[in-house]
């Protein structure tokens, strides 16, 4: 067995961990792969994983106010496994944890604030459930953003429709300016670069990836208002060397986060957030 990943099963259900990142890399529902994974993708702790579920702390994109790289370092630190998974009659779970001292040091610098980081996997046969929990262990008040940067596998993203977004107010980030508009569509598609942050979704909306050639998932969200919806398209893929020139047709990434505001965290407070995704 690899000692940097962890797999788990669950009757015919199975998913894959990697300890860096605290990456999932596959989930797998009766042999069926839900989840891309770049054929160029850096397995080595070299580079965030492009693919998978990248966790995305302490905040999303890049901001004035950090030097931290893209989507913060919790998908570049290597994380330790807590307890051996366990497992019951209907679900088997692994849980890893994140402080400041397994962050790399360059990166710890640049967000010198205590925490802790709980991210738990729980699989059963027909689930993949994710939760991070984030806690201050500080003496003083910080803030912070944070997503589940899903990729799922397609066959053809031109198939592909995330439902659920209708009526939801979203930045587009994409077009000139950034400019905010609301979603009129039942189902978005993907037709050239899409890359849009859908703010203050309610936690009740469903949200499904269909036409994928893998089978529809749904998504259901806890305390993740924010939904981003990313596909690099042609030029962007050429321009990511960890990222195949035509991989822009096998993925769509719809990502539930908590991204459009900043979580403030008092001193001993926690929050958590998570995501079950489900075949339909
Ligand atoms: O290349 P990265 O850092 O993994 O980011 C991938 C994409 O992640 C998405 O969440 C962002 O909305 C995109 O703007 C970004 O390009």
């Amino acid at each position: 067995s690899n000692p940097a990943k962890v797999l788990l099963s669950h009757g015919n259900a199975s998913v894959e961990i990697y300890l860096f990142g605290a990456t999932v890399t596959s989930w797998k529902v009766g042999g069926v792969e839900k989840i891309f994974l770049s054929k160029k993708a850096h397995l080595d702790g070299s580079k965030a994983i492009r693919g998978g579920i990248p966790l995305v702390f302490p905040h999303f994109g890049t901001i004035p106010t950090s030097t931290l790289p893209q989507h913060g370092f919790a998908r570049v630190s290597t994380w330790s496994r807590l307890d051996p998974p366990s497992e019951t009659e209907t679900a088997t779970s692994v849980a890893f944890t994140l402080s400041p001292r397994a962050v790399p040091a360059a990166l710890a610098a640049k967000w010198p604030h205590a925490f802790r980081l709980t991210y738990t996997v729980t699989l059963t046969t027909d689930t993949l459930t994710t939760t991070l929990k984030v806690e201050n262990t500080a003496d003083v008040a910080w803030e912070f953003t944070s997503l589940l940067h899903t990729y799922f596998a397609t066959r053809g993203v031109a198939h592909v429709g995330v439902k659920g977004l209708e009526g939801a107010s979203f930045v587009d980030k994409v077009a000139e300016g950034a400019p905010r508009a609301v979603e009129s569509r039942t189902a978005v598609i993907v037709a050239g670069e899409v890359d849009r942050v859908y703010e203050g979704v309610d936690d009740k909306a469903e949200v499904t990836v269909t036409g994928t050639g893998h089978g529809d998932v749904v998504v259901h969200r806890t305390n993740l208002p924010d939904v981003v919806v990313w596909n690099p398209w042609t030029d962007k893929a050429k321009a990511m060397a960890d990222f195949g020139d035509d991989e822009f047709d096998n993925m769509i990434c719809v990502e539930a986060g908590s991204v459009a505001k900043f979580i403030s965290l008092q001193p001993g407070e926690t929050w958590t957030g998570g995501q079950t995704l489900k075949t339909a």
